[in-house]
């Protein structure tokens, strides 16, 4: 019998999603398990990372046609369950971070409001004790004067301010599996990588799964057990350690970003051609 945390939440086999008539899939064969463990997924714009996570909360539009041979979180097949079904799974097992608190914030209710609403729905909790515990999240995401920030709109905090209210609101449930889509960069430079510990500090403290949507490669290696990489849709490799990468475009990936420890005026843009080559090799 497997250790709890390896324990499988998120089984995905062979997942492939195509937008409307489009005969080539955004999503190809994408195939992963994760346990209460952090996981990776990297890749260039429109290699089809934010699809895949998009389409394990089933928040896809219905012009996306989804498949999968396996597509199961917590024993609970994704693709058979009725909206109903997903409404009790969402935002209570399941959370998604977004990059964008504005958008994902409500902009015409306080903050408070909407934290309180997140215990009054996960936590079973009556109005006094939900505005108790929204107040004890705002402070355990680093908030410093509670109280007045609950006061406030959304329009009326920071980038980064408003990054920690939703994760306070999302992780408040203590969700099983966290799916952080590129929750960070929206934000300024020098906030990212306090909002990124304090997100991995609030995983590890709930034992929670994470899967790290980013094009960065470095920074969700410095955060991440393990690595996917996509290309076109697909999954061309799987890492746990970036000096192990073999596959062209993951190192051209890993080439396209800074590398802090080792600062180099010009860097490195994807070689097209060779990509295309090396993709034609292995065909
Ligand atoms: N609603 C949609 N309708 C049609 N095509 C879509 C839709 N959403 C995504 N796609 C297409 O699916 C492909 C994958 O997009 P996706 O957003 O998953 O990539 P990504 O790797 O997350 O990129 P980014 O970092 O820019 O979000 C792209 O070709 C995109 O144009």
């Amino acid at each position: 019998m497997p250790a709890p945390d390896q324990q499988t939440l998120l089984s995905v086999r062979d997942l492939s999603i195509a937008f409307g008539n489009n005969l080539v899939p955004a999503v190809r064969n994408v195939s992963f398990d994760i346990g209460r463990e952090k996981v990776g997924i990297v890749g260039e714009s429109g290699s089809g990372k934010s699809t895949t996570g998009r389409a394990i909360m089933r928040l896809l539009p219905p012009a996306a046609r989804t498949t999968a041979a396996v597509l199961t979180f917590n024993g609970i097949p994704l693709l058979d369950a009725s909206e109903r079904d997903l409404r009790k799974i969402r935002g209570k097992d399941l959370a998604l971070i977004m990059q964008d608190p504005r958008y994902s914030l409500n902009p015409l209710l306080t903050i408070g409001r909407q934290v309180a609403e997140s215990a009054l729905l996960h936590l079973n909790a009556d109005n006094k004790s939900a505005r108790r515990h929204a107040a004890e999240m705002l402070s355990r995401v680093r908030i410093a004067d509670v109280e007045r920030v609950m006061g406030l709109y959304p329009h009326q905090v920071s980038g980064g301010m408003g990054q920690r209210v939703m994760i306070a609101m999302m992780l408040m449930s203590k969700p099983k599996l966290v799916i952080a889509d590129e929750p960070t960069s929206a934000l300024d430079v020098s906030v990212r990588q306090d909002v990124l510990k304090l997100l991995d500090e609030l995983v590890n403290e709930n034992n929670s799964g994470l899967i790290l949507i980013s094009h960065d490669i470095r920074m969700v290696a410095a955060f991440c057990q393990r690595i996917l990489v996509m290309y076109k849709g697909q999954v061309v490799e799987t890492l746990s350690d970036l000096q192990a990468a073999t596959h062209p475009y993951t190192r051209a990936l890993i080439a396209a970003m800074p590398d802090p420890r080792h600062p180099t005026p010009r860097l490195k843009t994807l070689d097209r051609r060779a990509l295309e080559a090396a993709e034609a090799g292995v065909r």
